[in-house]
């Protein structure tokens, strides 16, 4: 494939940079027949059914929840550290960031929604590992399957196309029945994400979640968090890795946060960590993992916008009409962001940040639809950096193909030749 969806979309806001919107059609929603479990991710929903789960999902990840997982994370930061120390490929022999930061956002995810050790670290090969594999990883196939169901969803049911193989939802039906019942047998209490589906509380009218359901939303946890979450910490870290000066200033940061919180790496220090969190910010923009986003004209009767352009009339949206918002563009349009390659943390400073156009940062997305699991995702980018930038310094490897090019054989952002760093050990 010569270039991704999220870049066919590039090219055609370029092509139109003056005008608000150009007509184009698109599509997403897995058949519930065909694909029970994706088919129940909010992501894919929309009407009252999508209302019922994203309140469900809502209440799995406020804050409070989020401190409750925040060890859970912490402990998978620390096997990180030591698989980086024990690979013993300190300075002059590179890891490679995305796979290195996917084995731990497996683990992190993996023990949160599903209450498991994945031990991507230890067993790179785990039956785990290997299914979520199977899901998500970058393939030819993959991407077939999405250009099928997004873009012909009707022949998606008579090909029998699923995201989500049939082998994969047997396998994630059976940890999560085999670990609800082993916890039940023997109360264990984790809070974590299963812990909070199972025991939500629900009105008297309203259906108790079923097996399949809890499997469908761990399912969605792991699906719409992992991959999405270990983009964004590989590209942070090559973003810290080229901008050495910004990466000591974030180390410095660090240090002085766990100082004054009594010496300790806690839920309230991250959140203290500023720098740290506008270099994410900055990261996300020039490189945000999601390149376009999928809406559709819900309104009765549909929607009037204003012209396109200065010439032109405005333009009726019939209801039901899906609609594309290119984010990568917009994160790269120089009339949004002047000099918009440079990675510079400042444009989200407590100055400059109100600056930013409404719209024009979308990294989650926005809106009622806004990514459910955002809080989620920060938390274990943060705590993975936290560890990394502590222990070592981390440096572009010459492996890495630069200028930065998007991979087109990937729906969501890769960087072709793939984000090659070295970490040498610092002296504490
Ligand atoms: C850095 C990591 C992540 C990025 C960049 C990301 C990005 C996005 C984006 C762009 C959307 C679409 C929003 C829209 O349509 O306006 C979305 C939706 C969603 N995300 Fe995330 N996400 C991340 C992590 C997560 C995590 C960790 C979870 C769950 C644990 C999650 C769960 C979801 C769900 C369920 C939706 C659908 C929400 C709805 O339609 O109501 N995401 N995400």
């Amino acid at each position: 494939m010569k270039r991704s969806l999220g870049q066919v979309y590039t090219d055609i806001y370029n092509a139109h940079k003056d005008d608000r919107y150009v007509g184009f059609y698109k599509v997403r929603q897995p058949d519930e027949t065909v694909d029970p479990i994706a088919s129940k991710n909010p992501f894919f929903q929309y009407g009252p059914q999508w209302k019922i789960n994203r309140s469900q999902l809502s209440y799995c990840f406020t804050s409070g929840k989020m401190k409750n997982m925040f060890p859970l994370v912490l402990e998978v930061s620390q096997n990180l550290i030591k698989h980086i120390e024990a690979e013993g490929k300190l300075g002059g022999n590179p890891f490679d960031a995305k796979d290195l930061a996917s084995k731990f956002t497996s683990d992190s995810v993996a023990s949160c929604a599903f209450g498991l050790q994945g031990k991507a670290f230890e067993d790179p090969n785990s039956e785990f590992r290997r299914v979520a594999k199977k899901v998500l990883e970058p393939s030819t196939i993959l991407s077939i399957k999405l250009l099928v169901m997004f873009l012909f969803p009707s022949c998606s049911k008579i090909l029998n196309v699923r995201f989500i193989p049939k082998d994969a939802a047997e396998y994630y039906f059976d940890i999560i029945k085999t670990t609800l019942s082993y916890r039940k047998e023997h109360n264990i209490i984790r809070n974590d994400f299963l812990d909070v589906v199972t025991h939500m509380k629900f009105k008297s009218n309203e259906p108790r979640l079923t097996v399949a359901d809890i499997t469908a939303h761990a399912v969605s946890f792991f699906g719409d968090g992992f991959e999405t979450s270990s983009i964004t910490l590989s590209f942070l870290l090559y973003d810290l890795a080229a901008n050495i000066d910004i990466q000591e200033k974030v180390r410095q940061e660090i240090c002085e946060v766990i100082k004054n919180h009594g010496d300790t790496m806690s839920y309230e220090a991250i959140q203290d960590m500023n720098l740290l969190d506008r270099c994410i910010s900055e990261s996300m923009r020039v490189h945000p993992p999601v390149l376009s986003l999928s809406k559709i004209c819900t309104g009765t009767g549909g929607y009037t916008l204003p012209p396109c352009n200065e010439t032109g009339k405005e333009v009726h949206i019939e209801e039901n009409t899906p609609i594309v918002i290119p984010i990568y563009a917009i994160h790269h349009d120089p009339k949004y962001y002047p000099n918009p390659e440079k990675f510079d943390p400042d444009r989200f400073s407590e100055n400059n940040k109100s600056e930013i156009s409404k719209g024009a940062y979308l990294p989650f997305g926005e809106g009622p639809r806004i990514c459910i699991g955002m809080k989620f995702a920060l938390l274990q980018i943060k705590i993975a950096t936290v560890a990394i930038v502590q222990k070592f310094d981390v440096r572009v490897n010459k492996k890495t193909k630069e200028p930065l090019e998007i991979n087109p054989n990937y729906f969501m952002l890769l960087a072709k030749g793939g984000l090659w760093l070295d970490f040498y050990q610092r002296s504490q």
